[in-house]
């Protein structure tokens, strides 16, 4: 039998991550997964029967820089559990903030029709789903792998999504009339930016959710704003999640297409990281 406090202590030292913080969170993760402890369960130093072989493989992972998302299979967004795997991008929290600001706008009686271009995990088109019950929600990738993901998330979680495998560079959006919102997070980290980047998201991530040519930076935001300006209804919003870099190129982008009330909102890192814009 292992003392749960005890063992905490020795999973961290097992564990080679530089931060101190994330390094005691990881060593929480593992308990809470593999033994159902929290962190009242290791206050108290509950007794328990650990399994030497699976905590070996998962730390053998972790310390190749493997995120702890993926060696379990799933990550937390807006309050639930998303299934991931390498297909998808693990959700972020600057993402949580986005669908914060759409679900603060709208209420859970309008009926809407909601269109989210980039699904991965299906984090964002399920979670609006969840809490604007009434609306009709769609969401569009290139990617099988992830709409397989999505959907096995939105059956999880009892969330009706209309998924659609396209690619949004050569798709018109024929299936879909009027929009009352687009939303997305496309990628958009440049090859120039690659270097910046951790080992566990480059060695780990999908480059299909990531990367765009330097060249072209805001390909996609060019093309989803062209296609918001067609689709949209009068008054309809597109919101977008962005690179830092490209705030004010984003806001002359919506204003060439004519969208009013553009905002750009800050994540809580102090970034330029959404954007907002009205179909007048
Ligand atoms: C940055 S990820 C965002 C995933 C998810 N919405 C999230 O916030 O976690 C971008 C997504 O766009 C998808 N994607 C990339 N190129 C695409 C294209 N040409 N058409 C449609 N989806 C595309 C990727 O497969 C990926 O799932």
């Amino acid at each position: 039998m292992k003392n749960a406090k005890l063992h905490l202590k020795y999973l961290e030292s097992e564990l080679h991550i530089e931060d101190e913080n994330e390094k005691k969170q990881i060593a929480f993760m593992i308990l809470d997964h593999l033994y159902q402890l929290d962190r009242n369960a290791i206050l108290l130093e509950k007794q328990f029967e650990n399994n030497p072989e699976k905590e070996k493989k998962i730390i053998e992972r972790l310390n190749k820089n493997e995120p702890v998302q993926y060696i379990f299979g799933e990550s937390h967004f807006y309050g639930h559990m998303f299934k991931v795997d390498a297909n998808v991008l693990i959700p972020r929290p600057e993402t949580e903030e986005l669908v914060y600001k759409i679900i603060q706008r709208h209420n859970r009686q309008e009926s809407i029709n909601i269109l989210d271009i980039g699904t991965g995990s299906g984090c964002i088109p399920i979670t609006l789903k969840l809490e604007l019950p009434q609306a009709e929600v769609s969401s569009i990738d290139i990617s099988k792998g992830a709409l397989k993901i999505a959907s096995e998330n939105a059956d999880k979680l009892s969330a009706k999504i209309n998924f659609l495998n396209q690619d949004i560079l050569n798709y018109g959006l024929d299936d879909f009339s009027e929009l009352d919102i687009i939303v997305s997070n496309p990628p958009y980290v440049t090859n120039d930016e690659k270097k910046l980047m951790a080992n566990n998201v480059l060695d780990f991530e999908p480059e299909l959710a990531l990367f765009v040519p330097d060249q072209n930076p805001l390909i996609f935001y060019k093309r989803i704003t062209e296609l918001a300006a067609a689709k949209l209804k009068t008054g309809g919003w597109l919101y977008f999640e962005i690179n830092e870099q490209y705030g004010k190129d984003m806001e002359a982008l919506l204003a060439d297409f004519g969208f009013k009330n553009i905002f750009i909102i800050e994540d809580m890192q102090g970034k330029q990281r959404h954007i907002e814009g009205q179909k007048i």
